[in-house]
């Protein structure tokens, strides 16, 4: 890239600074100029004819009728009227032909264009210079250019560095900062072209919002600081590499989306006599639209069309726009269906469109505003609709303001004051919500502590209760078996068992044979008849079955018997009791740790997992 770049501006400096916060410009129209490129090879290859004229003198430019033999301009002829056409601008750059004595290089239109703006930059004013044209007439080579020919926008930055340099040595009280954004508007969607885009994710949009100071901005978008030309110009290409480009029929890298390049400049200057600080703040943006096109022309299809649509979408209401600026008037009293009246009450429909809405200041507010129209040599339809557009900007007229502060020793101690005032409510407000997390933090250790203790009291519940269900079981039991054997003992007292006889075998004298003889009472009778007497009582018969044992006392033995079965009955009650006593017990305790409507207990895990 060259840098002899010549600056004949004047050094910026902020001494003519009048103590206003912002001075007012007297108003001034958009600068229009317009640019012809030179003949493209697929021109030569067909012996396209140059249609366009320009007077170095008066700045006109003339679009001429093209004779018959170009099969580009078989559309024009289909006009009822087709005639030479006479347009003025600010500035006719004729880079058509380099061999030309007037031919307007990239450095040309810098020095007629570019340095006029940087000069309203450094006097605080906002600026835009944007590139309007069709399809490959020229718009990315005037403001990007190539290596070799660098265009508007590298020359500018080259600019505004040298002139910070060369403002520093004169006046070291001035201190500059400045920051760069790069955007493209694609399919009615903002990119930012400075955030490195990731293979296989999808493109990510930003939105655009709206402040009362600002206007419309473009929210999260990245904005680097730059040092010096090299930090610029990495940053401007790597935002050109990022952009959406695609091959049309009309240029090989057509841009497909309009990109806006802007650079904050801020000067403080400190005058050290009066403590006081004045602060100049300026936007330079340099927007390279996309082109505009008919379908027919590109023959463009699918992706490329909707492309194309949309680029033409935010065109036409480009157009609309800057119709609705240069006539207010005209443009008033109608606009879809709604009717204003005065210039005051017109309608620009900056909103229907990204593009003008975000260029709203750019265009018809605070802001010194360029169009470049670039035009090819050879097409006349296209280049009459490009010169007509740019004729009507040139009656836009834009009320750019000096955005300038000053403030004095005692305002900025003021500021610095609230400013610190704020740091330290800032702080408190961080340290507090610091404790809160620390109480969080520790309320959470409690709860935890908290739920492992529930946890093991819960395990021990669940033991005691085993053990309980287990003392219930063997009492029940233990009852069972009582009451079963109290059963047996009664009714062994009310149905004694009967005595049996028992037969004995007692030999005879006579056969030798031995003979059944009953035992108990008949043995007795026997024995009796035998002996003539009773026998001697043996042990055996104090069991007492027999109404013949004089010994024996019935009613005592049954009253003993009865008193027997009374005691086991009365143990086996109080045990009953002792039973009942210890379940209620139970349910008591039971209750006591799983209050009525408790749900039931829930198992071991769910209550690991209770937070
Ligand atoms: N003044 C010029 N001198 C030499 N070559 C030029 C000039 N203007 C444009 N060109 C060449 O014309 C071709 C198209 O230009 P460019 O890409 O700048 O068009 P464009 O208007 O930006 O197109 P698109 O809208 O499709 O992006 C490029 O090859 C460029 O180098």
């Amino acid at each position: 890239m060259q840098r002899s770049i010549r600056s004949s501006a004047s050094t910026p400096s902020l001494r003519s600074r009048d103590g206003v916060a912002s001075r007012m410009d007297a108003g001034g129209n958009v600068k229009v100029v317009v640019r012809v490129r030179a003949f493209l090879p697929r021109e030569l290859d067909r012996n396209a004819e140059c249609l366009i004229h320009m007077d170095p003198v008066t700045q006109q430019t003339t679009l001429m009728v093209p004779n018959d033999t170009d099969p580009a301009n078989s559309r024009a002829k289909s006009r009822k009227v087709i005639e030479e056409k006479k347009f003025t601008f600010d500035n006719s750059f004729w880079s058509h032909d380099p061999c030309d004595e007037h031919y307007a290089t990239q450095e040309h239109v810098y020095d007629s264009l570019g340095e006029e703006f940087l000069d309203h930059n450094f006097e605080g004013y906002h600026t835009c210079i944007f590139a309007y044209g069709q399809t490959g007439s020229g718009k990315s080579y005037t403001m990007m250019g190539t290596p070799d020919q660098p265009g508007l926008i590298p020359r500018t930055c080259e600019d505004l560095f040298e002139r910070i340099a060369a403002a520093q040595e004169e006046t070291p009280n001035i201190s500059y900062n400045v920051r760069v954004s790069y955007f493209e508007v694609y399919n009615e969607h903002v990119r930012d072209l400075l955030v490195p885009i990731s293979p296989n994710t999808p493109p990510y949009y930003l939105k655009i919002r709206e402040s009362p100071i600002e206007g419309p901005y473009v929210k999260d978008l990245t904005e680097v600081p730059v040092r010096n030309i090299d930090e610029i110009l990495q940053r401007m290409h790597t935002g050109d590499c990022n952009r959406t480009v695609a091959s049309t029929k009309m240029n090989d890298t057509s841009s497909r989306s309009h990109a806006v390049f802007t650079i904050m400049l801020k000067q403080i200057h400190h005058d050290p006599h009066t403590d006081e600080t004045t602060e100049r703040s300026s936007r330079i943006r340099l927007v390279d639209l996309a082109g505009s096109e008919r379908a027919k022309s590109t023959e463009a299809t699918g992706q490329r069309l909707r492309e194309g649509s949309n680029i033409n979408k935010s065109l036409t209401t480009l157009g609309r726009v800057i119709a609705a600026l240069a006539d207010p008037q005209k443009k008033s009293k109608t606009r879809g269906g709604l009717k204003t009246s005065g210039s005051s009450n017109t309608v620009v429909p900056y909103r229907d469109s990204i593009l003008t809405w975000l260029l709203k200041d750019s265009l018809g507010g605070n802001s010194k505003t360029a169009m470049i129209a670039c035009i090819a040599p050879s097409d006349y339809e296209e280049t009459l609709s490009t010169l007509r557009y740019a004729d009507q900007a040139k009656r836009i007229r834009t009320r750019a303001v000096v955005n300038q502060d000053s403030i004095s020793a005692a305002e900025r101690d003021a500021q610095i004051a609230a400013m610190a005032e704020e740091i330290r409510a800032l702080q408190l407000v961080v340290g507090d919500s610091r404790r809160r997390e620390k109480d969080a933090r520790e309320a959470e250790e409690k709860l935890e502590e908290y739920q492992e203790q529930v946890k093991r009291m819960q395990q021990k519940m669940e033991e005691k209760s085993m053990v309980a269900e287990g003392k219930i079981r063997s009492l029940e039991m233990e009852n069972e078996a009582l009451r079963l054997h109290l059963k047996l003992a009664l009714e062994s007292i009310r149905n004694p068992i009967p005595s049996v006889a028992v037969r004995e075998v007692v030999p005879t004298p006579d056969t030798e044979e031995p003979r059944e003889t009953l035992d108990g009472a008949n043995k007795e009778n026997e024995s009796g008849e035998t002996n003539g007497k009773k026998d001697k009582e043996t042990p055996g018969e104090e069991d007492g079955y027999s109404d013949e044992d004089d010994g024996f006392d019935e009613e005592a033995e049954y009253a003993r018997l009865d008193r027997e079965a009374q005691e086991t009955q009365d143990a086996t009650f109080s045990l009953l009791e002792e039973v009942r006593l210890f379940k209620r017990k139970l349910a008591d305790d039971k209750k006591g740790w799983w209050p009525e409507g408790t749900p039931k207990r829930k198992p071991f895990s769910s209550i690991v997992n209770l937070r």
